[in-house]
């Protein structure tokens, strides 16, 4: 397939998402982009969208290989989804949602869940910052993190899949390292509902991931479901939100839960898909087109330099929904690589160290490492290449 790159339309903790427009039928895609070198977790997500069919989740539309600047890329083609995502559309509307636009947005993840879970997959990483959305409502996206469970079984093939996703949106098993199964998903779903509810932290007070996944995991308690909600949608989180995931609802229980069905027989959809396209900042106006550029830095520095440069960027931890992010990764080779960005672009930086040791001996203070952790909303565990649970486990050993 042809087709030519356009702006950058979104940045993650792994790749740079652009416009991409195709020769032949001038139709606008997505298109997420890494070096060929790094590309496995994409190729992976790649493979995993490609057998997905589902309105409710984006859009496989190929992959291919580009040589750009000398340097080889890996590109996964997507359907473009022009709102950006739910996260962003949260922002867009004051800091929260309606109760009847959370219900138009839970309902649509909901099919996507439940989509996915009949097919074996499990997304391991449901949250606002992962659901794109449109006029015509919301899709599921960013399938890096997803997983395939054995249906037969019933249970998780845990040898070859990491545990992986965003530590305030993890279930309690899962920020103990326990099991990953359909039910996790179910309770990101709840927090994402409170995300909708609220727009701010799910977890107020706690500033870094590892006091979040501590408190997850071990504390007996779910984030607090606002006040303001009505009796069925507080009924409903409270079928998300159960501690033991075999108590939790089925996706396709919930979706027969009161609290959407009493929405759908009000709204129709129709009030709500009015007023989203009235909306003036979706991502495909030329005004955000034209303030989007992102500039790269050289990265001739030492890695001791780097390191104290990254640090100082990183600031105090905070667990807000701003768009800057810091990533510490690990590898099977425990190399650790630490990357910062700056969506306004201002900053943009990689390095690699082998071990933590070199990290150590770097002169960054340990707290410094969660704060380079805690920062933005993806301080997130994902597959192999990324920060790995033994990783969390230095960070855990270290704050307890
Ligand atoms: N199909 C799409 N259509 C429109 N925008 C998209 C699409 N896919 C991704 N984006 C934009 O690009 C951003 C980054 O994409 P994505 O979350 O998939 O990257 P990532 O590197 O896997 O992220 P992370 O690992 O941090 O979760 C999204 O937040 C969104 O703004």
């Amino acid at each position: 397939m042809y087709w030519t790159r356009g702006h950058i339309i979104g940045r993650g903790s792994s790749a740079t998402v652009y416009a991409a427009t195709s020769s032949q039928s001038g139709e606008v895609y997505a298109v997420k982009s890494v070096k060929l070198s790094k590309s496995e977790p994409l190729q992976r997500e790649g493979r995993i969208l490609s057998s997905l069919s589902s309105p409710y989740v984006v859009g496989y539309k190929g992959c291919d290989i580009t040589k750009e600047n000398n340097l080889f890329m890996y590109n996964l083609l997507m359907e473009c989804v022009p709102g950006g995502t739910l996260s962003q559309e949260i922002r867009r509307k004051g800091g929260r949602l309606d109760e009847s636009r959370i219900g138009f947005y839970t309902s649509q993840i909901l099919k996507g869940l439940d989509y996915l879970h009949s097919n074996g997959f499990v997304h391991c990483d449901i949250k606002g910052a992962n659901v794109l959305v449109s006029e015509n409502g919301a899709k599921i996206g960013d399938m890096g993190c997803a997983k395939r469970v054995n249906l037969v079984a019933n249970d998780l093939d845990h040898a070859a899949e990491p545990i992986g996703g965003t530590p305030a949106f993890m279930a309690p098993e899962v920020a103990r390292g326990e099991e990953q199964g359909f039910p996790a998903d179910i309770w990101s779903l709840g927090c994402t509902v409170i995300e909708m509810a609220t727009g701010g932290s799910l977890w107020p007070g706690l500033t870094d991931p590892v006091s979040v996944l501590y408190h997850v995991g071990f504390s007996g308690e779910g984030p607090e479901i606002p006040n303001w909600l009505s009796g069925e949608a507080k009924d409903f989180l409270g079928k998300c939100l159960r501690r033991d995931p075999k108590e939790r609802w089925t996706a396709s229980h919930l979706l027969k839960h009161k609290f959407l069905r009493e929405l759908e027989l009000i709204s129709n959809g129709k009030e709500i898909q009015e007023s989203y396209s009235n909306s003036p900042t979706s991502i495909l106006d030329q005004g955000i087109w034209n303030s989007c550029s992102l500039g790269e830095s050289g990265v001739q520095d030492s890695p001791e330099k780097r390191i104290q440069r990254l640090e100082l960027c990183s600031g105090n931890a905070s667990w807000t929904f701003d768009e800057n992010w810091v990533t510490i990764r690990c590898n099977n080779n425990e190399n650790i690589e630490v990357e910062a960005e700056s969506c306004s672009g201002s900053v943009s930086d990689s390095i690699i160290v082998d071990n933590l040791t070199e990290l150590r001996s770097c002169g960054v203070a340990e707290e410094s490492w969660v704060n380079l952790l805690g920062r933005g909303n993806s301080g997130r565990f994902v597959g192999d290449e990324a920060i790995s649970m033994w990783f969390m486990t230095q960070f855990l050993t270290h704050y307890s």
